[in-house]
């Protein structure tokens, strides 16, 4: 049903607006597209009903973010972002803290959540952050600056990682904190201007003597490091499943494309060799299908599942990239022209393969897995 509901949106309202939110990086377009899904229960997919959530599973979360993206992965990206915050929350966070930040995240009375890991200095390495949390009486004062912060300027809330013991290992100092986007000393940068997935805003987050309550701090201290991991894990699967969306999206156009266009009298799907192109990439985007439903599984079930979604998000993003090279390929001079989504299909899937851990550090973590 879940599913179905997105497929239907994805079809009749994202799609339709896609072009018109890449061309305008249109912020007001995407704030629509993000209040409906509110609505229709898509904010808080996995979070439980007593919080304002759909109380549904990861595998759920997959399938709908898979529909998404086929229709616009400026939304997808914040939809998935959001509820990858409303999941560290629900997962580390105190009764307080749930009942504070869930409802107004699952009903989308805030549009978006944040979440503030990366550095300038920090990226594929996060543990060497420099970001400082200080105990200042019963406040936290925080100072420093995150990069390549999703949603930044209309998110409600961030979950903020910052070193609050540095002295001690790598990794082993960080803490985690809950920070309202009205809290003084919070100043969001200009939005990046972006290859693709331009209506998702990505801002640089500083952090100047930015005061907040002791009871900001989201989970155990110094314990921040070990739940961002874990919840990068979860992340990768929503990234993968809307990767899987754009290829598909990109593959099914193309395959429409080639059964119609004529060349040498014939139409181009009567040409093995294009034949071929698109029975290999329609079958690596279904074992990237078959990876992140393994992955999303696993984890509904409560079991170990991080190799598993970094396999899932290495498949799904790398061939994903090449799936949607072929498509505009198989579309010739129309696939590299406005007229068609092809060219923005390919803009907007090529950063799937670096954020939320790119595809070197997927590869590193499946080798661990295998080796250790
Ligand atoms: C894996 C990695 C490459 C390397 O980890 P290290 O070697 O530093 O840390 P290591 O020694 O592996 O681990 C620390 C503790 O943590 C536990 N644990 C690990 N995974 C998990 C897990 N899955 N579940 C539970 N525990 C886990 C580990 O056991 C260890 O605990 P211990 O100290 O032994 O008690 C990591 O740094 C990484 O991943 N980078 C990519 C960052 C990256 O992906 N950004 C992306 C930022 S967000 C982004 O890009 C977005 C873009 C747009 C959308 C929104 C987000």
């Amino acid at each position: 049903m879940i599913q179905e509901t997105a497929r239907q949106f994805s079809q009749s309202v994202l799609a339709p607006r896609a072009a018109q939110l890449d061309r305008e990086a249109h912020r007001a377009l995407l704030t629509d597209n993000l209040r409906q899904l509110a609505e229709l229960g898509f904010m808080g997919l996995t979070i439980d009903e007593q919080y304002g959530g759909t109380h549904a599973d990861a595998v759920a979360f997959s399938l709908a973010l898979t529909e998404l993206g086929r229709g616009c992965a400026s939304t997808a990206v914040t939809v998935s972002v959001t509820n990858m915050v409303a999941e560290v929350i629900q997962a580390v966070g105190s009764e307080a803290q749930k009942q504070q930040c869930l409802p107004p995240l699952c009903s989308g009375e805030w549009l978006a959540g944040s979440f503030c890991l990366s550095e300038s200095g920090a990226g594929s390495d996060p543990a060497s952050m420099t970001t400082r949390a200080d105990r200042d009486g019963d406040h936290w004062v925080l100072n420093g600056c995150k990069q390549w912060i999703t949603s930044a300027e209309y998110a409600g809330i961030f979950v903020v990682w910052a070193v609050t013991d540095p002295q001690a290992d790598k990794g082993k100092g960080i803490s985690c904190f809950l920070v309202p986007a009205d809290t003084p000393g919070l100043i969001i940068g200009p939005a990046e201007d972006k290859m693709g997935q331009k209506a998702s805003a990505t801002n640089e987050v500083r952090f100047e003597h930015c005061r907040i309550p002791a009871d900001a701090l989201l989970g155990p201290i110094h314990q921040g490091y070990k739940i961002a991991v874990t919840e990068l894990a979860g992340g990768r699967i929503g990234i993968g499943s809307m990767a899987l969306g754009i290829a598909l999206a990109a593959l099914d156009t193309a395959r429409d494309y080639v059964k119609e266009r004529v060349q040498f009298g014939r139409p181009l799907a009567d040409k093995q060799g294009l034949q071929w192109m698109l029975a290999e990439r329609y079958t690596e985007m279904e074992a990237a299908r078959l990876l992140l439903l393994q992955a999303a599984t696993l984890k509904a079930a409560g079991r170990p599942f991080g190799c598993e979604a970094s396999m899932a998000k290495w498949m799904a993003t790398e061939k994903g990239n090449r799936a949607c090279y072929d498509a505009l390929q198989l579309m010739g001079g129309n696939g590299y022209v406005r007229d068609f989504p092809l060219e923005r299909y390919a803009r907007d899937i090529r950063v799937t393969s670096i954020y939320e851990g790119t595809s070197e550090i997927q590869k590193l973590i499946i080798a661990r897995h295998l080796l250790y």
